[in-house]
């Protein structure tokens, strides 16, 4: 498999605070990534960096071998725990609204046989996640469940090649959590994505990913908490032949030539 998405050698610093240092990771294209670490140890900021919305302070990172343009392109899509949608828009409208953009980026308004094909692309979508009757909804009628397929549709519609997903069903009940984990691997799998998952939940992780990365501090500094960054501690590949283990943490152990 060829590598979609390259670190090399990043850190991030906000003014004195290390937040991510020697971060080296290559991401192989179709594969999925959960980033699993403590609160505070750099895992959305993993996800930004992947989405181009910040740039490292050192290091590089690289979309097939090139560095990273400084802002979000159709290559990436991105889901977060909330308010990804719009709340003004109906389902329709949301979805829509993205491939308006990608297609005409300064009017974002498409017109007769263009805005048919875009309104049929959009309700397909929806209707992959499970939408369809409910097209014309605004987000706030819709269950939690429904507002996270719904942003799921609307970071699909463009076709991205990545996925960044931070903690995408944090906020849902276990029931529906459990679709959606369907729900991402069946549009995992049909749409051949790169998926880079944030989680706290590390049964999640196991289950989902095909590759479990631990962010924390390798080292730490008593008197100055921020003076070191988080890199990853352990990097691991979930055997999918066997149910996930009731206790995950010790597979998540750093190696010794990971400290
Ligand atoms: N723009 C910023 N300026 C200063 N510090 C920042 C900035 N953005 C993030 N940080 C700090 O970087 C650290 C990592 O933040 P980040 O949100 O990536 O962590 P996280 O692992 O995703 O945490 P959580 O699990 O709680 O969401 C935190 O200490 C945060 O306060």
């Amino acid at each position: 498999m060829s590598e979609i998405l390259t670190f090399k050698d990043i850190w991030v610093e906000y003014g004195e605070k290390i937040v991510l240092e020697r971060v080296s990771l290559s991401i192989s294209e179709g594969s999925f990534v959960s980033i699993v670490g403590p609160s505070g140890a750099g895992k959305s900021t993993f996800l930004r960096l992947a989405l181009g919305q910040e740039a490292p302070t050192r290091g590089q990172v690289l979309l097939d071998g090139k560095a990273l343009l400084p802002q979000c392109d159709p290559d990436r899509g991105v889901v977060f725990q909330r308010y990804s949608v719009y709340p003004h828009l109906t389902a329709l409208q949301n979805v829509l609204l993205g491939l308006e953009f990608a297609k005409s980026p300064f009017l974002g308004r498409l017109y007769g046989k263009a805005r048919r094909d875009a309104i049929q692309t959009a309700t397909d979508m929806l209707t992959a996640v499970g939408l369809q009757h409910n097209l014309n909804i605004y987000p706030s009628a819709l269950s939690g469940g429904m507002q996270q397929r719904l942003a799921i549709a609307q970071a699909l519609v463009k076709h991205p090649r990545v996925l960044l997903l931070d903690e995408p069903f944090g906020a849902l009940d276990p029931e529906i959590r459990l679709e959606m984990h369907d729900l991402i691997l069946r549009l995992w799998a049909q749409h051949g994505l790169t998926i880079l998952m944030v989680t706290h939940d590390l049964q999640e992780a196991f289950k989902l990913a095909t590759r479990v990365i631990k962010v924390d501090k390798r080292r730490h500094d008593p008197h100055a908490p921020h003076r070191y960054g988080s890199g990853i501690i352990s990097d691991v590949t979930p055997d999918k032949t066997k149910p996930v283990p009731l206790d995950v943490t010790t597979l998540l152990l750093p190696s010794s030539d990971e400290v």
